[in-house]
């Protein structure tokens, strides 16, 4: 399959490199597009054996599916950019956050075929989280050529619309989040006498199989947790200094922020 990304940052680049590892394309059937002077982005497309552009109306005429990947406040250039040249039989991909369907369809012709996916990083090493939204034109067909792209780089979830912003707070930005616990498991690590590299192998390894204890066996995690709490143990001394800390109410107060930002991005844009 020929896909093209408009944009060809972090986000582009995580998803071109998890497709070319699933093997549903290759490097040279993908095109990117970037700004002139993002030389950055430029090389670590080429470096994927892509073909690069600094016109957007190239990578709608070049591919099957285009991926738009630029910040949320290059969309409406980007959707200006390409408005002429986008015809029913192409395949729009928008993975801007906190820009919506309706915004993205009132910029384009009637009949173009949009859907809406946030997508996360870990795509990279086919280990991502995605969610999509089909837009007002988008057949059948397109729901199942998104689910089978992002479901070769990760999970991917149909859901209404609505429940973007929380997806862009938990999931999009949950890589963030997840990274800086590990980073703080280490720091802990390497306090108590533990080599960096070790501290951080055992806390990255630590946090893979957890997840992976979650969403293998059907136990909910208070009970898995429970598993590692001994009576009077040591595990029970941690909970008790995390609980002290309110951690588990900073996660939550995180999505929840996270979310509000979503939404007043999509204000300013309106
Ligand atoms: N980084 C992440 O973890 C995730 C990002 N996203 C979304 O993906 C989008 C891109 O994010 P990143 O890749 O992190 O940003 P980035 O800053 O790494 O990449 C932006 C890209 O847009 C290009 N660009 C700028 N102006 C352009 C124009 N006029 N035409 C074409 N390309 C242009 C830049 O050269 C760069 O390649 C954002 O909307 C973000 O919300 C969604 C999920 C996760
Ligand atoms: O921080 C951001 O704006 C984007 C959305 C999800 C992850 N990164």
């Amino acid at each position: 399959m020929s896909i093209g990304f408009i944009g060809g940052g972090k986000m582009a680049h995580a998803l071109a490199s998890g497709f070319i590892s699933a093997g549903v394309t290759k490097g040279s059937k993908i095109i990117s597009s970037c700004a002139p002077e993002d030389t950055l982005s430029a090389q670590s497309f080429q470096a994927l054996g892509a073909r690069v552009t600094h016109n957007n109306t190239d990578v709608i005429n070049n591919s099957e599916v285009a991926i738009m990947a630029v910040k949320p406040n290059v969309v409406p250039i980007v959707l200006k950019d390409i408005n002429k040249v986008i015809t029913p039989k192409h395949l729009l991909i928008s993975v801007a956050m906190g820009v919506t369907l309706k915004n993205i369809e009132k910029e384009l012709p009637a009949s173009s075929r949009v859907v809406r996916v946030m997508p996360n990083t870990p795509a990279l090493v086919r280990q991502g989280a995605s969610v999509y939204a089909p837009g007002t034109a988008a057949t059948d067909e397109d729901a199942e050529t998104t689910e089978r792209l992002f479901k070769s780089v990760g999970s991917v979830h149909r859901v209404g619309e609505y429940l973007f912003d929380p997806v862009t707070a938990l999931s999009g930005s949950g890589p963030a989040y997840v990274y800086c616990v590990i980073e703080a498991l280490a720091d802990g690590g390497v306090r108590m006498g533990l080599s960096r590299e070790l501290a951080l192998q055992l806390a990255a390894q630590t946090v893979v199989g957890a997840g992976t204890m979650v969403t293998s066996t059907a136990e909910h995690p208070a009970s898995l947790r429970d598993n590692v709490t001994s009576p009077g143990g040591s595990t029970s001394e941690g909970l008790y200094t995390l609980e002290e800390a309110s951690v588990r109410s900073a996660f939550i107060r995180a999505v929840e922020k996270a979310t509000q930002r979503c939404k007043e991005v999509n204000k300013s844009l309106m």
